[in-house]
């Protein structure tokens, strides 16, 4: 269980100034990753996978060869919150 907030129309703007990449989607926070091969593309989802389970967040994503799209929303508060930047944040460092 969360007691996370729901960020606010507000601190979403901000939040999404400082994650390049990254946009609104179905109320979700969305990115598509690009890498040079499969292999390269599996490896950040398999370094991510270990932040996901530490953090005990979890993203809805997916993989297709070279490409890997995540969206981000926190299931317990109904929404995004600081939570899903923090993981957002950690999936761009680990992809350049
Ligand atoms: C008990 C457990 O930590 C919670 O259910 C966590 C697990 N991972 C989660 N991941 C995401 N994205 N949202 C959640 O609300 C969530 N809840």
């Amino acid at each position: 269980m969360s007691n996370l907030t729901v960020l606010s129309d507000t601190e979403l703007k901000e939040a999404l100034s400082q994650l390049s990449g990254w946009s609104i989607q179905s109320k979700k926070l969305h990115r598509k990753f690009e890498f040079k091969s499969f292999v390269k593309a599996f490896g950040f989802m398999t370094s991510l996978a270990l932040v996901a389970e530490s953090m005990g967040h979890h993203p809805e994503w997916s993989n297709v060869y070279n490409r890997v799209t995540i969206d981000l929303t926190t299931h317990d508060a109904g929404g995004i919150t600081s939570k899903d930047v923090e993981f957002a944040r950690k999936a761009n460092d680990l992809a350049s």
